[in-house]
């Protein structure tokens, strides 16, 4: 899966009619989730410049189950009218048994084991607490000239020396990462000045630290246009997302408040402190649609 946590291959290979292979929801060999891939057609044919084996290849090297000749949008329709489902495939006489990857702490199975540091020797210190990060996120941030200090997901934070705090995207049910989320907390309530931002399960442990409740969303919010509200500015952007949960606005304890929200269906899409320093996306501002339409990672960099 190369180095990109969310399974994207290290040579994308492209099938006929442009599709390429993207991001997986979950880290697959590292959770050993059982992905699926679905399609409804295939074609053994494929032709892109780019193209350096072909799907079904990349596939069975990852070991992972493929389907063809599936009607797509009848499934669409179920999935929109029941909400998520679990699904597995069997083939003749070999029976599995069915899993619910959010029963997992899947944040403690793909975070790092050790420190690692990028951008050394640039200025300002952020210490980026590591639930399945997506090296976008670690570049860009290099980029506005921080050294990154990618920690595992349950290190103590309250020890550590930093100009900024950062909580990465990540798989799975924010709360089950219950020593994450105690750890924010102590942060959040021992008033160090240093600023906090998280970016979707970031936003969800930050609230869920500061008190707020997470909830299983019907419907998860995923794709490349999503519009969200600036709550505090009422400027709208058009936002990448892949989230299946989310945190109920109306439990945000006394001094926090949303910041954004999803002009879609109402959810909420980030929080701020109302004094202090701290604030998060749900959404993936490091995944824009256009080159500077939610630039929020320099606001942090900014402030830290
Ligand atoms: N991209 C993310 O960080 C997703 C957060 C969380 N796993 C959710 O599905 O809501």
């Amino acid at each position: 899966m190369g180095g990109n946590r969310y399974a994207h291959p290290s040579s994308v290979p492209l099938t006929k009619g442009n599709t390429r292979v993207e991001e997986c929801p979950t880290p697959l060999k590292e959770t050993g989730s059982r992905a699926t891939a679905m399609r409804r057609d295939y074609s053994n044919e494929y032709s892109h410049w780019n193209s350096v084996k072909s799907l079904g290849q990349w596939l069975q090297e990852e070991k992972v189950p493929a389907l063809f000749g599936i009607d797509t949008r009848m499934l669409t329709k179920i999935i929109r009218d029941e909400g998520t489902v679990l699904a597995k495939i069997e083939f003749d006489g070999q029976h599995i048994e069915i899993s619910d990857p959010n029963q997992k702490n899947l944040i403690a199975e793909v975070s790092t084991k050790e420190i690692k540091v990028f951008g050394k020797g640039n200025p300002i210190k952020v210490v980026a607490v590591d639930c399945g990060v997506k090296h976008n996120i670690i570049r860009l941030l290099v980029k506005q000239g921080a050294e990154v200090h990618l920690v595992p997901w349950d290190q103590d934070l309250l020890s550590l020396d930093y100009d900024g705090l950062f909580i990465s995207n990540g798989p799975g049910d924010p709360s089950l990462a219950e020593t994450l989320i105690n750890n924010v907390r102590k942060v959040l309530e021992s008033d160090r000045p240093q600023p906090v931002f998280g970016i979707c399960m970031g936003n969800q442990i930050t609230a869920l630290a500061a008190g707020a409740k997470s909830y299983k969303l019907p419907m998860g919010n995923r794709g490349q246009n999503q519009p969200v509200l600036n709550v505090m500015t009422g400027q709208a952007f058009i936002t990448a997302q892949n989230h299946g949960y989310g945190i109920d606005s109306k439990s945000l304890p006394a001094g926090w408040s949303p910041l954004f929200v999803n002009a879609n269906d109402g959810t909420n899409e980030g929080i701020m402190h109302n004094t202090k320093p701290v604030f998060t996306a749900q959404f993936h501002p490091e995944a824009k649609g256009g080159p500077t339409d939610t630039e929020v990672i320099k606001d942090f960099d900014g402030v830290a």
